[in-house]
């Protein structure tokens, strides 16, 4: 984990921007070097959906214009972090518990940035544990369902329940997440569509076919990347 690559990646993404656009702001520490590079050139009537109540708060001190994805359903751009990206740019994202808003906005926007350092870039997705998100109401029946799933794509370990010093972690929408130690995911497509379908199961980390791009922060400069 690198803070110089994910500065570079975000000032890159920042630079992408344009005057007049509607703008996605991503949630997480790459995310957030996004946001301070964009409220940096003062661009004329931009409007940013945050996919996150942290990001909003970021924003909003950094004086960027928000609003909200009911106000503004359609996108210009959006920029944001990821967990970990595989080939053909399919991503693992929900690492800081925004996967839903965040999956939400990317549905909503015509273009989509990945920004990321350089040690998120993975030949095969699956050793970043993947969030599932769940309605907190039964959880952990929807756990055993999904534990099911796992075994059937033959992930042994069950999904953790993610707590933090303060409790279980709960998300924006009040929703918990379990983390799955997938150790590699061969069938992404597959596991994201059998997770889908679990009742209970609200969204999960796994974006496919969502990335137009990937901008990656090395120490000096960027790499860019296409799916
Ligand atoms: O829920 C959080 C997001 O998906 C983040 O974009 C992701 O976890 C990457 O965060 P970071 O840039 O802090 O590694």
């Amino acid at each position: 984990m690198s803070d110089l690559q994910k500065k570079h990646a975000g000032e890159a993404a920042a630079a992408r921007v344009e005057p007049g656009m509607i703008v996605g702001l991503g949630t997480g520490s790459t995310a957030a070097w996004f946001v301070k590079a964009l409220a940096a050139r003062g661009l004329a009537d931009l409007r940013c959906v945050p996919t996150s109540e942290a990001t909003a708060d970021l924003a909003r001190e950094l004086g960027l214009t928000l609003s909200t994805l009911e106000d503004t359903p359609r996108i210009d751009l959006t920029i944001d972090g990821a967990d970990e990206v595989g080939p053909g740019l399919a991503l693992i994202k929900g690492g800081g518990a925004a996967l839903l808003r965040e999956k939400l906005v990317w549905e909503a926007s015509a273009r989509c940035i990945v920004i990321a350092d350089s040690a998120k870039v993975v030949k095969t997705l699956g050793a970043f544990p993947l969030p599932i998100e769940v309605v907190a109401f039964g959880h952990k029946t929807t756990a055993n369902r999904i534990a099911d799933v796992l075994a059937d794509h033959e992930i042994a370990m069950p999904a953790r329940l993610r707590q933090a010093e303060r409790g279980i972690v709960r998300t924006d929408g009040g929703n918990v997440i379990y983390d799955a130690r997938c150790g590699a995911i061969h069938d992404p497509v597959r596991l994201a569509d059998d997770l889908k379908l679990i009742t209970g199961v609200v969204e999960h980390g796994l974006f496919l076919d969502l990335a137009d791009e990937a901008i990656i922060g090395l120490d000096s400069g960027v790499d860019v990347l296409h799916p």
